[in-house]
């Protein structure tokens, strides 16, 4: 779904765009005039903006000047008569993405509004990247796959508001740099992001490092002490672990995200916050939901924005660059120029498990790169290494389900054939469309 403004002074050509692309789930903005279309943008700043050249206060053209301006990772479309082709030559220069004719083809509009979103995105996630860069290399999130695509477009979309959000994952997923990525990608990314582990503290003192305290408020509590709410003050205060969190502190939680009032232990004082929350878990909150562990009106408050962060062994085609990315780490902390693998090496990397995920790769990078002493990472030093990290009996085939096997084995094919789809329908004896059924079904990740 993408945020779209329209621009159109004829009425029933603006209704009949709005109406064609609301069906396509997009959110709708309008305008029918250059200064109307001006404070609409700023107000919603779009993915996308059709917009006709012709308006009754002026040109297009200066409205597409002033929204490059304002915020240049927009799409603007230009609809253009074919007498106004100087304007669209112009309107392309002045940095419009396309232009589309009247009279207005459905099929052309929805391809060119197609192309224009995944542009924004692709975008979106560059600018997310330079951005870091400059403030916090460490941060960096590697990955070209599919679902690293879907994770990048719901950080863009996080980093323009403050709305509170949950990331789910396995552990080593990059749930932390995620979170810190949203923060160092806003507006706010000045102001401080403080870490909450749920799962640290003993629970008797979670509230009161949640809260603050004041003085005298337990024994041993000698001075005010404030807590990482306060810490957060209008930054980010990042959750980990929330599926840790005792029920007792997440109902006094869900009280706190309700009214972004609290009070320090031992306080009488209500205080306000203004901290945009991010929780990550690696827990199954659903199924803890069921299960009365987690409150469920907690868990729909968190969820307002979510994000599943795939497993590593399943976009294995990140690996490449997840090793380069951790092999240059290394050549840096080490002090060496030029460290490189052996041939080989990525092969056999994509055919480990990966249960602690890109933790558990950057660990063996690391361990790699020390014994190849700045070199060359050696095949066999990896596979020394790969043998101190064994298979978890969860993910041992003896107890994957039918479907985990399933997935497993088609992807394994898949990888043995370059992707080749027709040739792996052939070994795997089953249709092309079949295949590419269970493609999608599994989400399986053709590499770049
Ligand atoms: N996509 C990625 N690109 C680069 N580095 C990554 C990526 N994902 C994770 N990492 C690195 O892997 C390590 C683990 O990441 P992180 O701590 O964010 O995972 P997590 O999901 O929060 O783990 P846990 O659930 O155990 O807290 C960190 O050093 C992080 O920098």
């Amino acid at each position: 779904m993408a945020n779209l403004l329209i621009v159109d002074d004829e009425h029933p050509i603006r209704e009949s765009i709005s109406m064609f692309m609301s069906e396509k789930g997009h959110s709708i903005h309008t305008a029918s005039s250059v200064n109307e279309s001006i404070s609409v943008f700023k107000e919603c700043t779009p993915d996308v903006v059709i917009l006709d050249i012709r308006l009754p206060d002026g040109s297009g053209l200066d409205a597409l000047s002033q929204m490059r301006d304002f915020y240049p990772l927009s799409k603007v479309i230009m609809i253009t008569a074919f007498q106004d082709m100087e304007t669209t030559i112009e309107a392309m220069k002045r940095g419009a993405y396309d232009y589309i004719h009247k009279p207005l083809d459905a099929d052309e509009l929805e391809k060119t509004v197609n192309d224009a979103i995944a542009s924004f995105y692709e975008d979106a996630k560059t600018a997310v990247k330079d951005k870091g860069k400059t403030v916090y290399n460490e941060s960096e999130i590697v990955g070209k796959s599919r679902a690293m695509k879907e994770v990048y477009k719901t950080i863009g979309m996080l980093c323009q508001n403050r709305a509170t959000a949950l990331i789910m994952g396995e552990t080593g997923t990059g749930k932390e740099i995620v979170a810190r990525r949203i923060h160092l990608s806003s507006t706010d990314c000045e102001k401080p992001f403080i870490t909450f582990d749920c799962s640290a503290v003993v629970d008797t003192l979670l509230e009161s490092e949640l809260f603050g305290h004041e003085k005298g408020a337990f024994t041993g509590a000698v001075t005010l002490r404030p807590g990482k709410i306060e810490l957060a003050g209008d930054g980010t205060l990042f959750l980990d672990e929330i599926g840790e969190l005792p029920l007792n502190l997440q109902g006094k939680l869900l009280g706190f995200l309700e009214r972004k009032r609290y009070m320090r232990v031992g306080g009488k004082v209500l205080m306000k916050s203004k901290c945009r929350i991010i929780a990550a878990t690696n827990r199954d909150l659903e199924t803890m939901v069921t299960q009365k562990t987690f409150r469920a009106d907690l868990y729909y408050r968190l969820k307002v924005v979510n994000m599943t962060l795939p497993p590593l062994r399943h976009r294995l085609s990140d690996i490449k660059d997840l090793v380069a990315h951790f092999v240059q780490k290394s050549a840096d902390e080490l002090g060496v120029e030029h460290m490189t693998l052996q041939d080989g090496c990525i092969e056999r990397l994509k055919h480990h498990p990966w249960t602690g995920n890109v933790r558990e790769l950057e660990n063996v990078i690391v361990s790699a790169s020390i014994q190849s002493r700045g070199s060359v990472i050696l095949l066999d030093d990896l596979e020394t290494i790969l043998s101190y990290h064994p298979v978890s009996a969860e993910e041992s085939s003896s107890s994957q389900s039918l479907s985990q096997m399933e997935r497993q084995h088609i992807f394994n094919i898949l990888e043995s054939v370059q992707w080749n789809k027709t040739h792996a329908s052939h070994i795997l004896k089953i249709s092309l469309p079949t295949l590419r059924k269970k493609i999608k079904k599994y989400h399986l990740d053709t590499p770049d």
